[in-house]
């Protein structure tokens, strides 16, 4: 009963969407795809705001559009993040809140308050000051609790980093891992960055020319070696892992996850803390024997599950699997080599091999 279907069919002179997905009623589900791929028009067509020509839209199973039903924006329970912050700039952020405050339905089951809204995005000191007096990081996360404070049931997302710089970025993507962690809301988050969805999205939607191509959790769509959106350099893994160990002499940490561990740069997570590792297929390379004489910190015991030829004909995508043998749990890795590489060492499914691993990102 927890998800939201949407069927939907929205027909513009030079674009057609047409999808049919099934996203998860609770975390991160990421709309994924290049510009123009239509993630946008999805979720204006989620929120109301576009009046899919066809089909049917269920949240929770609350029916908010069918052949005869069109539940209007307005009486949906969602909160809307654009990609810039669209503050009223005649209001304080505090009015800014306040309008929202009052516009938020009466009855809600465990709602939102407003000291909670403020602190989760870290606004309290910016509370007196007109939008053009903010930066765009604090605007876009004064819009953030303002999105909040409606109450939603549901929160949209669309691309609200992308007209920040990196910096701003970096600053504001924790605020967001705390909404994820502190609040059981629902978020459905639009983007073209491979690394914000890696660090946010539990669920993706991969969209392209208006059709949901690839569906699936963030581990199992990112492993895929069909996954059908060229990823280039981003392409790779999110594994979720807990730090089991602290090497304070080296300053590295031990995260295990799944079927296997890494040692990583120690980003200072305590000892038992939940933490994403992302690993980029460049950053793997892959050896028969287990080296001895490498600089390389992390080698793997795996076993090959899958080969393919990248998006470029010399190089080539290998999926390896990971597992423990005592408890069979296992996870998925992909790495990059050249084909010729692939040859040499005759990799095929089943083919016994050591994963190396450069460096690895904790995210
Ligand atoms: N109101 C509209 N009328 C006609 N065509 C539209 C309209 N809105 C969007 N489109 C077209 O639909 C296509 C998908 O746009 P959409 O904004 O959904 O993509 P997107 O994946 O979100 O892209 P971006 O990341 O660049 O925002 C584009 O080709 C766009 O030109």
């Amino acid at each position: 009963m927890n998800e939201i279907l949407a069927r939907l069919r929205l027909d513009y002179p030079q674009f057609n969407l047409d999808v049919d997905v099934s996203m998860p009623g609770r975390g991160v589900t990421a709309l994924f795809g290049h510009s123009g791929s239509g993630k946008t028009s999805l979720l204006r067509c989620i929120a109301g705001l576009e009046r899919a020509g066809r089909g049917e839209l269920r949240f929770n199973g609350e029916l908010w559009q069918a052949e005869k039903v069109f539940v209007p924006p307005h009486k949906r329970p969602i909160g809307y993040v654009f990609q810039e912050a669209s503050l009223f700039s005649h209001l304080s952020a505090l009015g800014n809140l306040e309008y929202a405050v009052k516009r938020a339905p009466r009855q809600v089951e465990r709602p939102i308050a407003f000291d909670q809204a403020v602190e989760l995005l870290g606004i309290g000191g910016l509370l007196e000051r007109r939008p053009h007096q903010l930066s765009g990081g604090e605007r876009q996360r004064v819009a953030i609790a303002r999105a909040l404070l409606i109450q939603p049931r549901l929160l949209l997302m669309d691309e609200p980093l992308a007209a920040l710089d990196l910096p701003r970025k970096l600053e504001i993507l924790p605020y967001l891992e705390g909404l994820k962690r502190e609040l059981e809301l629902p978020i459905i988050y639009v983007s073209h960055a491979a690394d914000e969805v890696a660090r946010l999205a539990d669920y993706l939607v991969a969209m392209e020319d208006g059709r949901a191509v690839a569906t699936g959790t963030l581990a199992d769509t990112l492993s895929r070696l069909d996954f059908p959106l060229h990823l280039g350099e981003e392409a790779g893994v999110v594994l979720e892992g807990m730090v089991a160990e602290r090497d304070r002499e080296w300053k590295l940490a031990r995260v295990i996850f799944d079927g296997g561990e890494v040692w990583l740069r120690d980003g200072g997570h305590a000892v038992h803390s939940e933490v994403r590792v992302r690993i980029l297929a460049r950053d793997i390379s892959l050896a028969k024997e287990r080296q001895q004489d490498s600089s390389i910190v992390n080698a793997l015991p795996a076993t090959v599950a899958q080969v393919t030829t990248d998006e470029h004909a010399g190089l080539a995508l290998v999926r390896l699997e990971v597992k423990d043998p005592q408890t069979g749990e296992c996870s998925f890795l992909v790495s990059r080599v050249t084909r010729r590489s692939a040859h040499l060492l005759g990799l095929a499914p089943g083919t016994p091999i050591w994963a190396q691993i450069k460096s690895v990102a904790v995210i």
